[in-house]
């Protein structure tokens, strides 16, 4: 069970009591206060205690049927922790995670070991389990899922006209430049290049253009500050901080008149004007008192009273222990910070103002987690689970269990509280279960002795390429085609990057095959083992054009080595066979 969180402590629950034989938990995290209203395994003594190993001890104080528990305190896409061995020894793998990224993670590995995997998910109401049987019905990327919303950059730095813009704004940019990893004092004149492209090609506006730009120069400024040892008593940050981004800049963007001839100007705060009745209500009460009061809409006084107070804070950190800080939620001097410079902005721009409780909604991406949807999911997710193991007695059981399962959704639509719907095969365009895949097991041997050539050979006789291959190690690092014979005499382990859990692509430049993606694993003792697997042809149409899409996108990053960057201006289809489409750049025409 991957994720001990909402749906996780539910659904651990449910698989002890149904008498499942053993069961290794796993999550990174620790637990927080706000956990424990749905977390229900969780009290309040295990705050920043490990959510894994406190899960399978609270658990313990009902496990009359003695189910066996394993708790894992790790990151599960951290292969050295959990390496394929490790997942081989599981029937059945449960999701209970709240993020695309490690969903898709474990989705690819159950689909390289074909381990049955059941997906589960909540928003709010809405809720859903998709049981998964590898290349029988969908796996979790068969469709495309939604990227979250986002805005133009010229929306957010210089024409907002929603909460949403202010907010955004606080957190992506203004937090971003002065605290995160990434703000930094000296930018390259690549980056700055780069960001002039960007800017340039969302808005016309040359004005608007520099405008921006100058606005980051400006940033160092504040960042020298708030980096550099003075005490925080001592420096002025909080006064340079709200005279620039409240005033000068603002005063800035109303120079530039084309943005405003069909909106409502913005007012420039006059921090002067403030600065005596700060004075007094820090006499009277505390930052402390305010941001407590989330659900109430706090007054421009007092959000530059918390703003005061969050970037001292911000600030005491940065200059005592800590080299950068990244917004986080529940991090309250960030979120503090967030939310009364997002209000300034809103009061700037005659925007409504929101409350502590509402910003961090939006700034957190957070829609509120329902202990009942959770309860509801995990609870048809241990159905859906027992139902499939009441089947498995004949070999053809990922078959069987296709045709009696479904995927459930539920929601708060009436008449739509629960449904379901059969389950379908898999998209012929899933870019994770479109192709072949399988465990490559090296013996130790065989990895320190064996070069890419070597393995060259055996994939193409292994697997049936007459034509050459193109490998891919990772995301996107080619290390050998028909033009890029570098690697070829190195042994594996002096290629950057060939280890255990990586992957490799292998490509058929003839396309009559599918593509094949090998996991490279290393824990065995005997000898090297390559996945008995049969590669099917690919599917043409009629132009003779290969249907299959798997190839990079126009505009996409191929790397060809650590250092070495080429985007693609054109699809890499066109580009394979021919060299004399290229730039005639000094890349030794690799693609
Ligand atoms: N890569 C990962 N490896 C292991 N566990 C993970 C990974 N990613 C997420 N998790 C865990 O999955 C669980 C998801 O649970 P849930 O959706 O309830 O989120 P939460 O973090 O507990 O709550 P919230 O995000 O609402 O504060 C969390 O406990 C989280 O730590
Ligand atoms: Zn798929």
């Amino acid at each position: 069970m991957v994720g001990a969180g909402g749906i996780g402590c539910e659904l651990l629950k449910n698989l002890v009591l149904s008498h499942v034989g053993e069961i290794h938990i796993v999550d990174l995290d620790s637990i927080t206060l706000s956990n424990l209203n749905r977390q229900f395994l969780f009290r309040q003594k295990d705050i920043d205690k490990s959510k894994s190993l406190t899960v399978a001890e609270a658990v313990e104080a009902f496990n009359y049927l003695n189910v066996k528990l394993v708790p894992h305190h790790g990151n599960i896409m951290d292969s050295d922790l959990f390496p394929v061995s490790w997942w081989s020894e599981f029937s059945y793998v449960f999701n209970a995670l709240d993020n695309l990224e490690a969903r898709r993670y474990v989705n690819q590995i159950c689909l390289y070991l074909k381990k049955p995997l059941m997906e589960s998910g909540t928003t709010g109401y809405d809720g859903q389990v998709q049981p998964i049987y590898p290349y029988v019905s969908e796996c979790f990327d068969c469709q495309p899922k939604a990227t979250p919303k986002s805005f133009p950059v010229c929306t957010i730095r210089s024409t907002p006209s929603q909460p949403v813009h202010c907010i955004t704004w606080a957190k992506e940019f203004l937090f971003a430049q002065i605290f995160d990893e990434t703000s930094t004092n000296d930018q390259s004149e690549a980056d700055r290049a780069n960001q002039r492209r960007k800017l340039e090609s969302e808005t016309e506006d040359k004005a608007e253009i520099e405008n921006m730009l100058r606005e980051n120069d400006e940033f160092n400024e504040l960042r020298n500050i708030v980096k550099s040892k003075t005490s925080t008593k001592d420096s002025n940050f909080f006064e340079v901080l709200v005279n620039k981004i409240f005033s000068t800049d603002i005063e800035r963007l109303l120079r530039i008149d084309s943005l405003w001839k069909s909106r409502r100007k913005p007012t420039p705060l006059r921090i002067e004007s403030y600065t005596k009745a700060l004075k007094e209500l820090s006499a009277e009460r505390s930052a402390k008192d305010i941001v407590v009061d989330e659900t109430r809409v706090w007054s421009v006084l007092e959000n530059l009273f918390v703003l005061q107070a969050a970037s001292s804070a911000l600030h005491e950190r940065l200059a005592s222990s800590e080299s950068f800080i990244s917004f986080d939620k529940d991090d309250d001097d960030t979120l503090n910070f967030v939310v009364a410079s997002a209000n300034i902005r809103a009061f700037i721009f005659g925007i409504e103002l929101k409350s502590k409780f509402d910003i961090k909604q939006i700034a957190g991406n957070i829609i509120p987690a329902i202990a009942t949807t959770n309860a509801i999911i995990a609870g048809f997710s241990c159905l859906a689970y027992l139902n499939y193991f009441n089947q498995i007695t004949s070999s053809d059981s990922f078959h069987k269990a296709f045709s009696s399962s479904s995927t459930i959704f539920t929601s708060i639509r009436p008449n739509k509280y629960i449904t379901s719907a059969a389950l379908i095969e898999p998209s012929k365009k899933c870019p994770s279960c479109s192709h072949a895949r399988g465990i490559l097991r090296f013996s130790p041997e065989d990895l320190n002795n064996m070069t890419l050539e070597g393995l060259i050979q055996l994939i193409r006789d292994h697997y049936g390429f007459d034509d050459d291959i193109s490998v891919i190690l990772g995301k996107s690092k080619l290390i050998y085609d028909y033009d890029l014979e570098d690697n070829l005499q190195k042994k594996l382990t002096e290629i950057n990057g060939f280890k255990a859990g990586e992957t490799l692509l292998i490509q058929d430049e003839s396309d009559a095959l599918e593509n094949l993606e090998l996991y490279i694993d290393t824990n065995t003792s005997g000898k090297t083992l390559f996945p008995t697997l049969k590669l099917k042809e690919k599917q043409m149409d009629n132009d003779g054009e290969n249907k299959d899409e798997d190839m990079p996108e126009q505009g996409e990053v191929i790397s060809l080595d650590d250092d070495e960057v080429v985007e693609l201006d054109e699809p890499v289809e066109t580009r394979k066979r021919g060299k004399e489409s290229l730039d005639g750049s000094s890349k030794k025409a690799k693609l």
